[in-house]
């Protein structure tokens, strides 16, 4: 039975994308993604499981940012979860009663016409995650008087669920990554996903575009590009990309070689299954067989024999 890693404590979004992603896994909760991940890097765990973006907002920084700087580690699966937020108290109280409420950032944005609407004197506190913020809440001494969570992390920490649903959209997917340390990547399935970031060599026009290139013309598909500050000052970024296909097929892997090419570093993060099975959109001439082909008469060129 694996060991998983994931942002804790108990009744997190997170728990609940791990019992998808790995139902027979045991749960090691841990304070932050930062810990989850540091769990698995050092052996405590066999992998981690985190958020990585949500529909609305985008990325989660932490764990962007983590994936960049900290040891490497290899995503091997990814999960798209919808979810709902509860409004949960020690006790019943009116809406207007309640002027300090503890959540996660990502639930924040997520909630936040809800809380202007209803709660408009309301303060929003982050948390480390929304069953902390629930955790923390139930403790009577506790200075909030609300955490924004999952309905089954009321039910874990004792709360009332003063309202449901305070999500400002019901459509709002967050995705999840499972990660573990660098090994076999996952084999292809034909509907498979390669995340990698990326960093420039030097500021110059049309850096950006010249990376991009390096997709283009192979006919990969991005799926998601994000800049991050590499903290070296305003106006310096690094670049996170996820796109189609997996690094086993000659259009991908020839896309992410033109890279590290042309990059001061380019850091492979995973290629895996993609949670919704769409197969790739693969352009005329970028098929497996077709980069075969070619590379099949270029050597016949080569040697004399054409
Ligand atoms: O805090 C949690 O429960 C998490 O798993 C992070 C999160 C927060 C809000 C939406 C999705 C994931």
């Amino acid at each position: 039975m694996p060991k998983l890693a994931y942002l804790g404590p108990e009744a997190t979004f997170t728990e609940e994308a791990l019992r998808i992603l790995a139902p027979d896994a045991e749960g090691l909760p841990s304070a932050n993604v930062s810990a989850a991940l540091d769990a698995a890097r050092r052996g405590e765990a066999d992998g981690a499981v985190v958020p990585l973006e949500n529909s609305l907002e985008g990325g989660i920084s932490s764990t962007l940012d983590e994936l960049a700087w900290g040891e490497p580690l290899l995503i091997t699966a990814e999960l798209l979860l919808p979810v709902q937020f509860s409004l949960l108290t020690r006790t019943e109280m009116p809406l207007s009663d309640v002027k300090r409420v503890y959540t996660h950032p990502a639930a924040i944005t997520q909630c936040r016409g809800f809380v202007a609407r209803e709660m408009p004197d309301a303060v929003v506190v982050p948390a480390p995650s929304t069953a902390a913020a629930a955790q923390e809440v139930a403790d009577p001494g506790s200075p909030y008087d609300a955490a924004i969570a999952a309905r089954i992390a009321g039910e874990r920490y004792g709360l009332v669920e003063l309202a449901s649903g305070v999500g400002d959209r019901s459509d709002t997917v967050t995705r999840f990554i499972r990660l573990s340390r660098p090994g076999l990547l996952p084999e292809p399935t034909g509907s498979d996903c390669t995340s990698l970031v990326a960093f420039l060599t030097d500021d110059h026009p049309g850096a950006l575009l010249e990376m991009l290139t390096e997709f283009s013309v192979r006919g990969v598909n991005l799926t998601r590009i994000e800049s991050r500050p590499t903290g070296d000052g305003i106006g310096r970024y690094f670049f996170h990309f996820d796109f189609e296909g997996h690094v086993a097929e000659a259009r991908v892997g020839e896309a992410v070689s033109g890279l590290r090419r042309i990059c001061a570093d380019v850091r492979f993060l995973g290629s895996y299954p993609r949670a919704d099975g769409t197969a790739p959109q693969i352009k005329r001439g970028t098929a497996d067989d077709d980069f075969a082909e070619a590379a099949g008469w270029l050597s016949r060129i080569r040697s004399g024999r054409p």
